[in-house]
């Protein structure tokens, strides 16, 4: 089968700096598959790559067999393949349903306007509210972004992806700066995303990486030094002398062999 994303040596520099290694990595239609490794190992680096933010100084990104590694980020997206910034992407002075209805026009190619006029169709309409009930916003339909938790608003970002109709979501960070109500909320979101979304996520947050997961990719200084599915992470003893000694080591092991 051929994969929904695949890596093959791809690599990024910054001047003398190899941030990215030679990644090679396949994600198949559905997977669900997470980015980790200790601070500066290349996550960002290699996220941003794949997403098309940043060049690639060598190697190749393929999206369903095509080669999208010269083409920018908007592109990319227009391809299926969507990313989530760390920072919000909200229109904060505009209601939580006109946030997800301009996303839904972009992908009917209507003009869009943060005003009633974005919503004039009923169709966008309706699918508007079709994504924020999905992710359990409905009920704020008429509030501005701008009321929003910071939980909320990234389940409105969720809400806004989705809306694109992707192939692949890539989620950065997402559960940064959450309370835990809001990541347990967040993380029984991401269990309900439809069946067909290939998802590839960078978190900090081990727990959340080991309950998503199908299979984790850990980097170490902009190498993959091993990738397969969170029980064989969790007991591989690179990976364990690469966390040694970083603060994360306990949420690595925590749960090994424990039940979930
Ligand atoms: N814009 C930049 N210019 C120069 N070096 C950079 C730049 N961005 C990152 N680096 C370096 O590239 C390496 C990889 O950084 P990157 O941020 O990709 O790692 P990371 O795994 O995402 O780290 P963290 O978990 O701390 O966010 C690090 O050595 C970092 O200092």
């Amino acid at each position: 089968m051929t994969p929904l994303l695949e890596l093959r040596g791809l690599t990024r520099s910054y001047g003398s700096l190899t941030a990215v290694d030679s990644v090679d990595l396949a994600l198949a239609p559905g997977e669900r598959h997470a980015l980790i490794g200790p601070n500066g190992a290349g996550k960002s680096t290699l996220f941003a790559t794949v997403a098309g933010t940043l060049r690639a100084s060598g190697g190749s990104v393929l999206l369903s067999g095509q080669d999208v590694t010269s083409l920018p980020e908007g592109e990319r997206a227009r391809r299926g393949m969507v990313r989530t910034y760390q920072h919000s992407s909200l229109f904060l002075d505009c209601s939580v349903l006109d946030n997800v209805a301009l996303a839904v026009q972009r992908v009917h190619r209507v003009a869009h306007r943060c005003d009633r006029a974005a919503r004039r169709f009923r169709h966008i309409d309706t699918e508007a509210r079709r994504h924020l009930d999905s992710v359990g916003l409905l009920g704020r339909a008429q509030d501005m972004a701008a009321a929003l938790s910071h939980g909320e608003r990234r389940q409105l970002e969720v809400a806004m992806v989705l809306a694109t109709e992707p192939a692949l979501v890539m989620f950065d960070e997402p559960t940064a700066g959450m309370s835990a109500a809001e990541t347990e909320r967040f993380v029984a979101l991401m269990e309900r995303l439809p069946e067909r979304l290939t998802v590839l996520i960078v978190e900090h947050d081990l727990d959340v990486v080991f309950r998503l997961a199908e299979r984790v990719t850990v980097l170490h200084l902009g190498k993959v030094l091993a990738s397969g599915p969170p029980e064989a992470i969790r007991a591989d003893e690179a990976v364990q002398r690469a966390y040694l000694g970083s603060a994360r080591t306990e949420d690595l092991f925590a749960e090994a062999g424990g039940e979930r």
